[in-house]
C-alpha cells in the first residue's frame, strides 16, 4: 500500500478553495506505486491524482512538472499538471510538496502485443519532437558518471564473475562518447509500469522524475529492453521490431544512430542492472521504495553483449 501521507477527506476539501476544480466528491489512496503517496481525487469537476512527494523536494520538481505542462500542451499522452489560484503547479500539503495532475485512462500491460509496442514507439518519438522547444534543462543523474562511481562500490558484494561482468561493460561504455548523436528531453524511465494503456492505445506516460536531457536513442533503448525482453533476457524480436518501426515512423534514426544502437542497449541495461544492485545490497534507511531483481538487467545485458547485430530490429 503506497500511502504513506495520509490526508482526510476534511483536509483535502479545505486544500482544495486553493484550485478551480470544483468540491471534493471523493478521494481514494492508490495501492500502486512505490515512492510516493498518490490519492485519486474526484471533484464536482473531474478525476485527478494528486501526489504527495515522500522523497524530493520542492525545489527539485519545476523541471519535471513544467516538462509534464509543456508535453501535455504540445498533446502528448501524459498527465496535464493542473495550477493552483496563485498559478503554481507545485503546491503544499501534510508538509508535502505537492502536485496535482490530470486522471489518464488506462492500465499498464505486463505482456504488451507487437501492436502495443508500435504504439509506444511513436508516442516516444512524439515525445522526443515536442520535447525539442522545453526550455528546462537538467543533465542525466543516472548517466556514466554515475554508474562507473556507483559500480566501483558494488564491486565487493558481489561474486567475481559478476563483478568481472560489470567491470568490463563499464569500461566498454567509456571507450565511447556519444556527443555526435541527437539529443534531448528524455523520459529515461518508461518501463511498462509507467505507461497506462487503453486497448491498443496510450492512455498516457506517468512518473517523469528520472526526466532529463540526454541522447535519444537511449530512451528507446531503456523502453526496449524493458517492454521486449523475455524472462531468459533474450529479446522478442517481433516486439523490438514493432517498437522500433512505431518510433521511426515519426522520427528516423541516422546512421550514427544505427552505428551506435547496440552500445546504446547494453548502456540502458547496465543502468538499470547498477541501480537495482545498488538498492539490493545499499538500501537506504527509511527509503519508501522495494528492492527489484537486478539479475532481470544483467541477463539482458548479457544477451545484447552476445549480439553482434542488433540493428534488424531498426529495419523492421
Ligand atoms: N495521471 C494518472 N492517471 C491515472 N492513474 C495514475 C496517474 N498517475 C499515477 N497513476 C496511478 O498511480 C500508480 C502509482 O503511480 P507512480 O507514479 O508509479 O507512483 P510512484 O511515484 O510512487 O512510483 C500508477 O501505477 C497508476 O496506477
Ligand atoms: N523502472 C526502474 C525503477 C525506477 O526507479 P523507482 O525509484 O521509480 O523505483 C526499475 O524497474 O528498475
Amino acid at each position: 500500500m503506497s500511502v504513506f501521507t495520509t490526508v482526510t477527506p476534511a483536509e483535502l476539501a479545505v486544500w482544495l478553495k486553493g484550485y478551480s476544480i470544483g468540491e471534493l466528491v471523493e478521494l481514494k489512496g492508490i495501492a500502486a506505486g512505490i515512492t510516493n503517496t498518490n490519492y485519486a481525487l474526484t471533484t464536482t469537476q473531474g478525476k485527478y491524482v494528486l501526489t504527495l512527494f515522500e522523497t524530493l523536494q520542492a525545489h527539485e520538481l519545476p523541471y519535471y512538472v513544467n516538462l509534464m505542462a509543456h508535453l501535455a500542451h504540445h498533446g502528448i499522452a501524459c498527465a496535464a499538471p493542473i495550477a493552483n489560484l496563485r498559478d503554481a503547479y507545485i503546491d503544499r500539503l501534510a508538509g508535502k510538496p505537492t502536485v496535482l495532475v490530470s486522471w489518464l485512462q488506462g492500465e499498464p500491460v505486463e505482456s504488451p502485443n507487437p501492436a502495443q509496442c508500435r504504439a509506444m514507439g511513436a508516442m516516444l518519438a512524439r515525445l522526443h519532437g515536442a520535447g525539442a522547444s522545453y526550455a528546462g534543462h537538467m543533465a542525466n543523474p543516472r548517466g556514466p558518471a554515475w554508474w562507473s562511481a556507483t559500480a566501483a562500490e558494488l564491486y565487493a558484494f558481489m561474486p567475481e564473475a559478476d563483478g568481472r561482468q560489470l567491470r568490463a561493460e563499464v569500461a566498454q561504455q567509456a571507450r565511447h562518447r556519444f556527443t555526435q548523436l541527437p539529443s534531448g528531453v528524455v523520459h529515461a524511465d518508461l518501463f511498462r509500469d509507467n505507461v497506462l494503456m487503453q486497448g491498443e492505445r496510450i492512455g498516457g506516460f506517468i512518473d517523469f522524475y528520472y526526466a532529463c536531457n540526454d541522447v535519444l536513442i537511449y530512451d528507446l533503448a531503456v523502453t526496449l529492453n524493458d517492454w521486449c525482453a523475455r524472462d531468459d533476457g533474450e529479446i522478442d524480436d517481433e516486439r523490438a521490431a514493432a517498437l522500433c518501426a512505431g518510433y521511426q515512423s515519426v522520427r528516423a534514426l541516422n546512421a550514427a544512430e544505427r552505428q551506435a544502437w547496440s552500445l546504446m542497449l547494453r548502456a540502458a541495461a547496465l543502468r538499470f542492472w547498477v541501480s537495482r544492485l545498488w538498492d539490493w545490497h545499499k538500501p537506504q534507511a527509511g527509503e519508501l521504495t522495494w528492492r527489484k531483481d537486478p539479475a532481470v538487467f544483467q541477463r539482458i545485458l548479457t544477451c545484447h553483449q552476445a549480439r553482434t547485430e542488433a540493428a534488424g530490429w531498426l529495419t523492421g
